[in-house]
């Protein structure tokens, strides 16, 4: 059962996840005027003896209100970064600054409520789609669920349900798959209506036709908000404002989907790859 596969790793998320304030650090629950994300020669090796960097002086800037797109092979560290914007672990060296203060000098409650996240391994509580989409509303937003519902294309698959949106699942209810939930992690995002978004991998389990629909509808959502999307299938990323290449932990290219095909380097060699698996 997927929910009982939770990892030690993933145990040490939810830890940290845990809205506890650290004791004795300083917090503010206000962001400065310049929403902006800017991370500062990063460094990180996840804790563990042996372990080599993961990411390796990573400077980035991450614009408020764009979308700011992170390719690369697995394991190049895509999803290091999003964890570290995310402050499930602090890098070794280096800083993430928002506008011109600190994150790490911002609450973390305050912080997580302003990001709509879903991760690779987002998890399914067990109770009912309703409360999964409004996670701690016990009188969801019927409107903003339904918009939420729209956005993720899920509304077939709820309307199939005897019990529709009152149909338990997670652990103890319906098994649902893959796409079906990560559509209602996507829900779940968009339902938050959150400044900032973190989507790692968010629609790889989805098929073409249903990814493409989704991601038209998230390109309305994502107007206005700050965004960091990493994905595997460059068809995803094509619109963003800035794409960034990882390699090894090391940003190696960006730009634009025109400006990194026209440089004829990593990235287009990935997009050629892809067209030709397409083909
Ligand atoms: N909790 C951990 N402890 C030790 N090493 C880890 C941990 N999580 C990830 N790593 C290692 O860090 C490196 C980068 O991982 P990361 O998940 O950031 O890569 P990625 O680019 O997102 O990969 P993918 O596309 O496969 O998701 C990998 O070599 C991975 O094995």
């Amino acid at each position: 059962m997927q929910d009982a596969k939770i990892s030690l790793e993933r145990l040490n998320e939810i830890k940290e996840m845990d809205d506890e304030e650290p004791v004795g650090k300083p917090f503010v629950k206000q962001l400065p005027a310049d929403k902006s994300l800017s991370l500062k020669n990063i460094t990180f090796t996840y804790p563990g003896a042996g372990n080599e960097p993961v990411l390796s002086n990573v400077s980035l800037d991450i614009p408020a209100g764009k979308t700011t797109a992170i390719v690369g092979m697995s394991g190049s560290g895509k999803t290091t970064i999003l964890k570290l914007i995310l402050r499930f672990y602090e890098s070794q060296r280096g800083e993430i600054r928002v506008g011109n203060g600190y994150l790490a000098q911002v609450s973390f409650r305050y912080w997580r409520g302003l990001c709509g996240v879903v991760m690779q391994d987002g998890f399914i509580f067990s109770d009912t789609i309703a409360r999964n989409i409004a996670v701690g509303d016990e009188y969801p937003d019927m409107i903003r669920l339904k918009q939420a519902i729209q956005t993720a294309n899920i509304n077939d698959f709820i309307e199939s349900l005897p019990l529709g949106l009152d149909t338990k699942i997670g652990l103890e209810g319906n098994g649902i798959s893959q796409g079906q939930r990560q559509r209602i992690l996507i829900a779940r995002a968009v339902y938050k209506n959150p400044e900032y978004i973190l989507f790692d991998e968010a629609t790889n389990a989805l098929d073409s036709t249903n990814e493409k629909i989704i991601m038209q509808n998230l390109e309305e959502f994502f107007k206005g908000r700050t965004v960091v999307i990493v994905a595997h299938r460059l068809s995803t990323v094509i619109h963003a404002d800035n794409i960034v290449v990882l390699e090894k932990g090391h940003i190696i290219e960006q730009g634009t989907h025109a400006e990194l095909t026209h440089n004829n380097g990593v990235y287009y060699n990935l997009v050629k790859n892809q067209l030709e698996l397409a083909n």
